[in-house]
């Protein structure tokens, strides 16, 4: 059947800016070779997140025409709930301002000093909240995920063996459980349903809380409609209904899959829960019909998650992500197999192998791509995994990556060739590619505003 082209045409657009290489050697230098410090002005193409950096419909921005800006009871907030209700299930929710504030709140009611909290991988916030709260953050993902080379269709699983066993030794001091899809700290990978239902299952076994890291739901469901048995023929909302009714409830940044800029929420089903967590939502966020966001971002949000799981948009979205995979893989660039759902991860440990891990072959080659083509992607690797606070050494994870993550309907195939390109010349000439230092290390989420200089 005929290929198909992008699911809209284009009303408006931003323009960007080429600069020159002498002019990107010197702002990256300025920069202390942290690309989270550059302007955003002196970026070409932006590949650092996909968190917040979607463009809206024009059904979305007409809903920011909508806001109830009253103080409670918005109908703006009775149009999330419905969306909520009709995506996830989920009859309860508590508004917030983002992802890291939804999970602040939940870890807040459920984690205490020295408790283990199991996930398949922590995202960085996930960990420093739960680190936050004294809590230890563990992954129990499946080997293969720490296998760049192995094509394996839902890396992101939660390894069911180990989670039984670590319960079985632990139980008493897990709280919650945690398993985030899609799995981005190992590559944007998706979990199956089947994985989804033996982790509730385990839960239940041990009498725990299960919650959903939803960031990336809707793209975890196009996988399992993909990948999976027996969802070949399902609808996306009907994947997503049951991926979430498998859980108590979800922790969500609405900055991913729900095409907004700013807002996030917690979800569950249990109303007890949500009364309890109230009372640290109007601490943290605001009256538990806003939650930290205007009216107007509520309307935005309600309408970005009926469209999220939208199958031909789904279809645009994973297929050009995929798209600069491909093109990667022909030029021979090393990255982590299978293409993720929202990024492409070059494996910056294969492309720069002479690079020892303590001078970050990651931040070495997030360097090289800004200054060869402008293009602004993120370390995952030494520098964002931080410290072992017991050891005090760097908490060395098993894959040094660079994340080109592609923003929701921003980009065309055509800024997925150039990034391409950039990525073949600094492999032409890797050799010449030298490791860094830091120069300022700040104690918590240092990557944010480290500053580094070439060693
Ligand atoms: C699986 C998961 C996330 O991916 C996530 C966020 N992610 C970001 C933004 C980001 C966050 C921290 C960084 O060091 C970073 F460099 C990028 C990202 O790009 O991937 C959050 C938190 O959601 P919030 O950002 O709405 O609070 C919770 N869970």
């Amino acid at each position: 059947e005929m290929m198909a082209a992008e699911p809209f045409r284009i009303k408006m657009v931003e323009p960007i800016k080429t600069t020159t290489k002498e002019e990107r050697q010197r702002k990256i230098k300025e920069a202390g070779y942290n690309v989270f410090n550059l302007e955003s002005k002196d970026v070409y193409i932006d590949l650092l997140t996909d968190s917040g950096t979607s463009a809206m419909s024009d059904n979305q921005w007409a809903g920011m025409m909508l806001g109830d800006e009253a103080y409670a009871g918005s109908k703006n907030f009775y149009n999330l709930k419905d969306a909520i209700k009709e995506v996830m299930g989920y009859d309860y929710f508590l508004p917030t301002h983002q992802g890291r504030a939804a999970e602040n709140v939940l870890f807040q009611l459920y984690v205490e000093e020295g408790n283990y909290v199991p996930n398949n991988m922590h995202f960085d916030t996930t960990k420093a909240h739960v680190q936050d709260k004294r809590g230890r953050p563990v992954n129990l993902v499946i080997d293969e995920a720490y296998d760049a080379k192995k094509n394996v269709p839902f890396k992101g699983n939660m390894d069911i063996d180990k989670l039984d066993n670590f319960l079985k030794e632990h139980s008493d001091n897990v709280p919650i459980v945690l398993l985030t899809v899609t799995c981005n700290s190992g590559g944007g990978q998706p979990v199956s349903m089947e994985n989804i239902k033996e982790v509730s299952e385990i839960c239940k076994k041990y009498n725990k809380p299960f919650y959903l890291d939803a960031c990336r739901f809707a793209e975890n469901a196009y996988f399992i409609k993909l990948r999976e048995p027996g969802y070949a023929d399902k609808s996306i909302p009907e994947i997503t209904r049951e991926m979430f009714s498998y859980a108590d409830g979800c922790t969500m940044s609405s900055k991913k899959d729900a095409l907004v800029n700013i807002g996030g929420f917690l979800a569950m089903e249990d109303e007890k829960l949500l009364d309890k967590a109230k009372v640290l939502g109007v601490l943290y966020e605001g009256f538990p019909t806003y939650g930290g966001m205007a009216g107007r971002d509520m309307e935005a949000m309600a309408r970005g998650l009926l469209e999220v799981v939208e199958e031909e948009y789904l279809q645009y979205r994973i297929n050009q992500v995929n798209y600069l995979g491909e093109k990667l893989k022909e030029k021979k660039v090393p990255i982590l197999e299978p293409v993720g759902g929202h990024a492409v991860y070059l494996d910056a440990g294969r492309f720069l192998p002479n690079i020892p891990k303590d001078q970050f072959p990651g931040q070495a080659l997030t360097v090289a791509l800004y200054e060869e083509g402008g293009i602004r992607g993120v370390e995952i690797g030494t520098v964002l995994s931080g410290r072992d606070p017991e050891t005090g050494d760097h908490d060395y994870p098993e894959l040094e990556l660079v994340r080109l993550t592609i923003p929701r309907r921003v980009y065309t195939y055509r800024h997925m060739d150039v990034v391409a390109e950039a990525a073949k010349i600094i492999h032409d000439k890797r050799d010449e590619i030298g490791g860094y230092k830091f120069t300022y290390e700040p104690e918590i989420l240092r990557h944010f505003t480290a500053r580094f200089a070439p060693v």
